[in-house]
């Protein structure tokens, strides 16, 4: 399985272990940064992620900012993208089994690094319900 992650300065940390927990998993990752600790807009991190994810290159994406409001809000300028903001395994399982989120934005200062990594585990292990969210879902994208 394919993963995109991308993130601002303040989910740089979170970001490093989660790539070292899914890396031993055998996920395949392509890291669109940042890597360090340096102020950066947030944007420039995201629009990547939600690129891959949109254009198939990826299965999902994970972003990951402060409060993950605004890399949600750039992932979500995406036609093709459902990125859901999580903070708990029980809000990320719903986001996969009624919504086929598949970007996850994490709150970094929000959340512990255990919280994230449990939240990734439960995202990529939790399959989309279908039926009736099917319907919902289909009626998420707004026609130009
Ligand atoms: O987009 C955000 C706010 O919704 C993210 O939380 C950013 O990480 C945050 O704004 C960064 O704040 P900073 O004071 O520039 O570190």
């Amino acid at each position: 399985m394919k993963i995109a992650i991308g993130n601002d300065h303040a989910g740089t940390e979170y970001k490093k272990a989660v790539i070292k927990h899914l890396e031993a998993k055998g996920y395949q990752i392509t890291n669109y940064g940042t890597d360090s600790m340096e102020s950066v807009d947030y944007p420039e991190f995201v629009h990547p992620v939600a690129d891959d994810v949109e254009n198939k290159n990826v299965d999902f994406g994970i972003i990951i900012c402060g409060s993950g409001n605004g890399a949600n809000m750039t992932a979500n300028k995406h036609q093709g993208v459902r990125s859901a903001l999580c903070w708990s395994k029980e809000i990320t399982a719903l986001a996969r089994l009624h919504n086929d989120a598949n970007v996850l934005s994490i709150p970094a200062r929000y959340t512990s690094i255990q919280q994230a990594i449990q939240m990734v585990d439960t995202f990529l292990e939790t399959a989309f319900e279908g039926g009736r969210h099917q319907n919902r879902v289909d009626k998420i994208p707004v026609s130009k």
